[in-house]
């Protein structure tokens, strides 16, 4: 993947349709509980919190006989005869309205934190896991373009601004339609007048948000695919460092790292930019209705006659009520553009969670698959071909293997031997021909029974972070511990084990104790034991082993391979004089195969390598 931030999940990611509408509609709904609680909350809590202004302005015009204007005691939607007549019981009623609505404020926004926070964190819980598992359902093509960091990226940053958008955004825009529409309805109540003057500015407000959502979009996209890009990047940098260090390449490295970082701060400035004009802009209208409002209606008040195509009279109480409720329109209002921002990032994020969700598996189970039962381990090949891209990798290869038998691959590098049993395991379909296990076409098999049915030891032993015993047990979780001893004993590892400062818990992995190339291989072997498959793909390690340690690999593999089906992708020629047969492929095609004293026998290519390995010649390879 490039720094310019192009990637496969682009193409997935665009087919996105309405991808809020379908955080809602895929995952929201199952926790529509909390969410109306939580909404139902915000709103009361909100609504609340408008009482005490009016409730203040009421009293001062009616109860405070220096300000009043011994305008009535009123309240909307209460009949007036539930109200008290006297002035002391107005003013306790009053009291007791604005310490309630407090209270009612209090409560309300607790129960909404309570319950807001729960949908949007369980929602999020399961976006996360299912992404994670349909990822993790995708076929090989697709982890061999190394997408890891934007995968990653995905599950984090994704994710997170999900969550800060169910969490917030949410809440904040219910808080400000009903602060604005609250108070709106307030000042409509008490005095249409002014309130034309006072909400003037709104459409001006209106039009800007318009705006900016529309200019700011693109631009959030933008910033989104260049994190992407920056954590490919470093993921990719930080995954080579070895050959960063041994090629020296570090500031090549750094230049390149630094790259993504400056186009990610260049297209983050690029959305910020249009922030400092959104939000300055937006406090400066809320300002010019408080302003407005404070001329006019001081005007009004001081001079008692209504100011320009103004008519009637205003009180101090609603004068008061219209002041305090004019600032109330800055928060809200000025949050508009965090709204804004968390809804944009979100609408982008979950493109790209719902993109990489939508990308298909090709390779999965046939509706009528059949689980494999108790397979012998008889694999059959049958005019196979087959071709990453359009260049054919194997070119027609037929060959049957017997339950039991060891068949070594040989060959020049890149001539086929992995891409050959990858194809066994199904982790690419064969283009033309088939694979059989025990006379079953694989493709008619459950991947899952498939895959239990072949062990595979890599040359390269991926160890988990956990302890040795975790390790061992990764695919055979139900195995006793006497049964991992068994296996580590024979994949002669128990030694090395019980050495260790905490034996077979001993932590390994990314944090734990760090083992040797040989170590691991012996470890893998033990894995396989463990799983006890009948049918084996063993990629042989290439890296120097000692004399002794190779020899204590060599006898567990003996063991491990003994009445298996086993493939060896042969480096070690040991392996090769001991196999039951070995192919030597080249171009794709089984060039040469027999046992190797027939191979010797036929003088072609696997004799010479022979005898050129034998007699110690440097580099004796197939090509
Ligand atoms: N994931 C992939 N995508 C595209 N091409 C690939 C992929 N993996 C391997 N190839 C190509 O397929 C050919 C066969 O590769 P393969 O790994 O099977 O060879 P090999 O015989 O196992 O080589 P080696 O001994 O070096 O491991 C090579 O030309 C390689 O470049």
């Amino acid at each position: 993947m490039s720094t310019g931030g192009e990637s496969v999940f682009d193409e997935y990611r665009d087919a996105v349709e309405r991808p809020i509408y379908r955080l809602f509609a895929d995952y929201g709904l199952d926790h529509r509980a909390w969410f109306a609680t939580g909404m139902t909350a915000n709103v009361i809590a909100r609504g609340a919190s408008l009482l005490p202004p009016l409730v203040l302005g009421i009293a001062i015009d009616a109860v405070f006989p220096a300000s009043g204007s011994g305008a009535p005691y009123e309240l909307p939607f209460v009949p007036q005869t539930w109200l008290p007549t006297t002035d002391g019981g107005q003013f306790a009623l009053s009291v007791g309205l604005i310490v309630g609505a407090f209270l009612v404020t209090a409560v309300f926004t607790w129960v909404y934190g309570v319950t807001a926070n729960n949908f949007a964190h369980r929602v999020m819980h399961d976006v996360r896991t299912d992404c994670y598992a349909k990822m993790q359902n995708l076929d090989m093509p697709f982890f061999d373009d190394k997408q890891t960091g934007e995968v990653m990226a995905i599950l984090n940053n994704d994710a997170t601004n999900l969550e800060r958008f169910l969490d917030d955004a949410l809440h904040d825009s219910a808080r400000l339609v009903v602060m604005i529409g609250g108070i709106a309805a307030i000042l409509v109540w008490m005095n249409p007048q002014l309130a034309l003057v006072t909400l003037v500015a709104v459409p001006a407000m209106a039009l800007l948000t318009r705006w900016f959502m529309r200019a700011v979009e693109p631009r959030y996209v933008a910033q989104r695919k260049a994190v992407g890009a920056l954590n490919t990047r470093l993921e990719n940098s930080l995954s080579g460092i070895g050959l960063v260090k041994t090629t020296g390449t570090e500031e090549y490295e750094t230049g390149r790292v630094t790259d993504a970082s400056y186009t990610y701060f260049e297209r983050t400035m690029a959305m910020l930019r249009l922030n400092y004009l959104y939000r300055p802009g937006m406090e400066l209208l809320a300002g010019l209705s408080f302003g407005a409002t404070f001329v006019v209606g001081g005007w009004w008040l001081a001079t008692g006659e209504a100011p320009l195509f103004l008519s009637g009279t205003l009180t101090t109480g609603t004068f008061v009520t219209f002041l305090l409720m004019s600032q109330r329109f800055v928060t809200p209002l000025s949050e508009v553009s965090t709204i804004i921002d968390q809804y944009e990032n979100a609408r982008a994020s979950s493109e790209r969670v719902f993109g990489l969700m939508s990308i298909p598996a090709t390779i999965t189970d046939a509706d009528d698959a059949t689980a494999l039962r108790d397979p012998s381990g008889e694999v059959t090949y049958e005019n196979v071909t087959f071709g990453y891209d359009e260049e054919v990798v194997i070119d027609d290869v037929s060959f049957a293997a017997e339950p039991g038998e060891t068949i070594a691959l040989v060959g020049p590098t890149g001539a086929g031997k992995s891409t050959l049993l990858k194809l066994l395991m199904r982790l690419y379909d064969v283009d033309e021909g088939s694979i059989a296990l025990d006379g079953h076409d694989v493709r008619d098999l459950t991947l899952e029974s498939l895959r239990e049915a072949i062990g595979y030891v890599a040359q390269d032993t991926y160890l988990f972070d956990g302890t040795i015993a975790e390790n061992l047990r990764y695919g055979a979780f139900d195995a006793a511990d006497e049964e991992i001893r068994e296996a580590a004993r024979a994949a002669e590892s128990h030694g090395f084990i019980t050495a260790l400062p905490e034996g077979y818990d001993t932590r390994v992995g990314e944090r734990g104790v760090k083992l040797s190339g040989g170590q691991r291989q012996r470890l893998a072997i033990a894995r396989a034991m463990l799983q006890d498959p009948p049918v084996l793909v063993l990629d042989e390690a290439t890296s120097d082993v000692d004399t002794e340690t190779e020899a204590a690999i060599q006898r567990s593999l003996d063991r491990l391979t003994a009445d298996r089906t086993t493939f060896v992708i042969a480096h070690r020629l040991s392996t090769v004089t001991d196999a039951d047969r070995v192919f030597v492929l080249r171009d794709g095609t089984i060039e040469e195969r027999g046992s190797h004293d027939e191979l010797l026998d036929a003088e072609g290519s696997y004799a010479r390598l022979w005898r050129a390995q034998s007699s110690g010649v440097a580099g004796g390879a197939l090509d």
